[in-house]
């Protein structure tokens, strides 16, 4: 049976998830710090990868995790910026019904443009073409949102936002919420739900709120809070999903 891999940005969002799932150090997977478990249900097994930060670090370890172990899903985890007008606060869990590129274009005279201005698209498969927005398949999504309602999580469903400049002023992301609708930003997704679409793999992200799209002020972020709420869910969502797929 195809594994599924599950990655985040650091390791501090991987942490419980490789204690309470027994972890053993995975090597062979390039420049990766990984490791291997048996799925909870044990129907096949669970290899985690932290990628690092930001995009090119998520493209390079899921072309890597995606060639070397062609997962059954793959699914993106860490934590995340609540966007304004999502509902979501610290502490809640957003799943992602598509990914997004909100930087990538072009700043005109009459404002900024998206990547089908330029027309040439960020990739391709057979027929499909994306631009700035990645679509996900809605089943994994819609079923990590209703197994997170039936265990009480406060969760919401919607679009998220990949960044490089992160918004740490709430005018910066009311401008980037201007191009695109989004609940939740971060720094790696797109890029691998790019390279999910590329290789045709389902591809799940779900993301504790660390913190809100506002003002910067690290004294209303709790990361530790986000991560563990998100890995507690995962590990529910591992043992429904390897258990009835
Ligand atoms: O110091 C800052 O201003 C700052 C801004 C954004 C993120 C951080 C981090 O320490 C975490 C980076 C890490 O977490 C994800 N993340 C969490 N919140 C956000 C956000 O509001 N915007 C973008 N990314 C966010 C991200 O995926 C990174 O992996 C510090």
């Amino acid at each position: 049976m195809k594994p599924i891999v599950l990655t985040a940005s650091t390791d501090m969002e991987l942490a419980l998830l490789v204690e309470q799932l027994g972890g053993a150090p995975l090597a062979g997977l390039g420049h990766l710090k990984a490791w291997r478990a048996a799925a909870p249900s044990g129907a096949g097994e669970v290899i985690l990868a932290v990628t690092g930060i930001g995009k090119v670090n998520a493209a390079c370890a899921a072309t890597l995790v995606v060639e070397r172990c062609a997962p059954r899903l793959l699914i993106n985890t860490g934590c995340g910026g609540a966007m304004a007008g999502s509902g979501l606060v610290v502490g809640d869990l957003a799943v992602a019904s598509a990914e997004c590129f909100p930087e990538e274009g072009v700043q005109t005279p009459q404002g900024w443009r998206g990547l089908d201005l330029i027309g040439i698209p960020a990739a391709v498969r057979g027929d499909a073409r994306i631009f700035n927005e990645v679509p996900l398949a809605a089943g994994a999504a819609h079923q990590a949102l209703e197994l997170a309602r039936r265990e009480g999580y406060r969760v919401a469903l919607g679009p998220f936002h990949t960044v490089s400049t992160c918004s740490g002023t709430a005018e910066h992301g009311t401008e980037l919420a201007r191009r695109y609708p989004g609940i939740c930003e971060n720094m790696e997704g797109a890029a691998l739900a790019q390279v999910a679409f590329i290789y045709d793999i389902p591809f799940l992200e779900v993301r504790g709120i660390s913190n809100l799209v506002e003002d910067r002020d690290l004294s209303r972020w709790n990361l530790k809070l986000a991560v563990t709420e998100v890995q507690k869910f995962l590990i529910k969502f591992l043992q429904f999903y390897s258990s009835s797929s």
